[in-house]
């Protein structure tokens, strides 16, 4: 078996530089051991998020150069458009600036006070939409998801005896969709099959109730299927793409991420009524109906990456990336999320730190140790991220208390991964020197972003 690179050469670099420990040590104190707070030029390698940070190709950046910034008609919402409907298929496009502006629009126009959003595990915008909407979001999830260590191919696969037990339970009427996202973000990167989403069509079809898709990283489930699921082997990525946005009702993405892009989102709705209130809408909150908060030379540059995000040895590649680093960290014995995810590593921080309670917030105490000792700049995925019960008031304890690797597209090369790596299993070598932390200040809406923490 030949050796297999990137399809791509590089044409422009951005230096990065490396600060001493001890300078990094100063600059996690300033951020608060948080690093949200960090700033860039004091972070080597960027793990943070895969979102907004991915390289755009040529084609893109000479799609920014035809930039129709007209107020109204754009040529490149009409380019933009034409990629949703012959890619994902759906009918009707309304831009957004990025993911969070279309979640606020759908959950907006279809959730009413006291109605119940399930989905296969929560997401942190998706969720505080729907429950500012009014609505409160019920996990149907498989039980496998919850579990690092379970090596379930589709971890992001609906529970369809939850699901219907909850159509049951509160009546179909207060359930306004069914949230599914492909490519489960906090699970760890995990896909859902479309045996199971057909499954979940039959039984929501029953009841009459929609499927809302979460698109953000729908080639990275693709290539999942492709790789795992039964009869879709020799399928094309596009159209296992396509065949995805069939079974749903409409969509919301973020197109920072598998779209690659830096900024950049939309809602798309084959119903047509519901797609007139949502161009209302959309002129209240982020510009008008061909344009939603993106510059004309966005949307151009949007339209191409949709196009090069299905394609075969892009989404090898980019998944091929994520593979190599989480291998290697297998090897090495650091506990991480089975099955490697679609996007990122996700550091197993309640088993690396077993010596620290939830309480004493494992994943933010790990991300900090991280970046001090190599400057590479991960992300808390456990109690922090999960914010508080917004009924009761008491933080919500995941099972799943997670430090993620995410990997930008096509930005880092190999010898970065291996870099990654070493520094992981120094930290992890190292980690009972490890004490946790407490916050100190929290602020009352996603809190991961902008909470400070200190020593305990
Ligand atoms: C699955 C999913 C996401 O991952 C997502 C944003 N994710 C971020 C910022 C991340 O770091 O994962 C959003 C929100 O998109 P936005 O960051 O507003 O463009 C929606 N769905």
């Amino acid at each position: 078996k030949r050796s297999w690179a990137e399809p791509y050469k590089i044409k422009m670099v951005e230096p990065v530089r490396m600060i001493s420990r001890e300078e990094r040590q100063e600059a996690i104190e300033e951020a608060g051991y948080n690093t949200f707070l960090l700033r860039s030029r004091d972070v080597y390698i960027d793990l943070l998020t895969d979102s907004g940070t991915s390289a755009m190709s040529d084609r893109q950046w000479a799609g920014m150069m035809l930039g129709d910034e007209a107020y109204a008609g754009s040529e490149n919402f009409y380019h933009l458009e034409e990629a949703i409907q012959k890619f994902y298929g759906y009918k009707h496009v309304v831009p957004t600036h990025q993911g969070r502006g279309a979640e606020h629009i759908i959950s907006q126009l279809m959730i009413k006070e006291g109605d119940f959003v399930p989905g296969n595990m929560y997401f942190t915008t998706t969720k505080l939409h729907q429950e500012l909407a009014g609505g409160t979001f019920v996990d149907v999830i498989i039980d496998e998801a919850h579990d690092p260590e379970n090596e379930h191919p589709f971890k992001a696969n609906v529970d369809l005896e939850k699901l219907e037990r909850l159509i049951e339970e509160k009546g179909a009427d207060r359930i306004p969709y069914v949230s599914i996202a492909t490519s489960v973000n906090m699970a760890g990167g995990q896909p859902i099959s479309l045996g199971n989403l057909k499954k979940v069509r039959e039984l929501t079809d029953k009841y009459d109730i929609p499927i809302i898709h979460d698109m953000t990283r729908v080639a990275e489930n693709a290539y999942f299927i492709k790789q795992r699921e039964p009869g879709y082997e020799d399928v094309p990525i596009k159209d296992i793409v396509h065949e995805i946005c069939s079974l749903t009702d409409g969509a919301t993405m973020s197109a920072k991420k598998d779209a690659l892009v830096n900024i950049g989102g939309f809602l798309a709705l084959n119903d047509e009524e519901l797609f007139k209130l949502a161009q209302n809408m959309v002129v209240v909150y982020e510009g008008l109906h061909t344009y939603g908060g993106m510059a004309g030379r966005d949307m151009e540059a949007l339209a191409i990456g949709i196009t090069e995000s299905v394609e075969e040895n892009h989404i090898r590649a980019r998944v091929g990336q994520v593979q190599y680093l989480g291998e290697k960290l297998l090897d090495m014995g650091v506990p991480i999320v089975k099955p490697i995810g679609s996007h990122g590593v996700f550091l197993n921080a309640r088993k690396i730190l077993p010596h620290l309670s939830q309480d004493e917030l494992p994943a933010q105490t790990l991300a900090a140790a991280l970046y001090v000792d190599s400057g590479v700049r991960s992300m808390e995925r456990g109690v922090v991220s999960a914010g508080r019960n917004h009924e009761t008031g008491e933080h919500n304890y995941p099972e799943l208390e997670l430090v993620r690797l995410t990997i930008p597209r096509r930005v880092y090369t190999q010898a970065h991964m291996d870099v990654v790596a070493e520094s992981v299993e120094a930290v992890y070598k190292n980690r009972e020197e490890i004490t946790g932390l407490e916050f100190d200040y929290e602020p009352e809406y996603l809190r991961f972003f902008q909470s400070r923490f200190k020593k305990r």
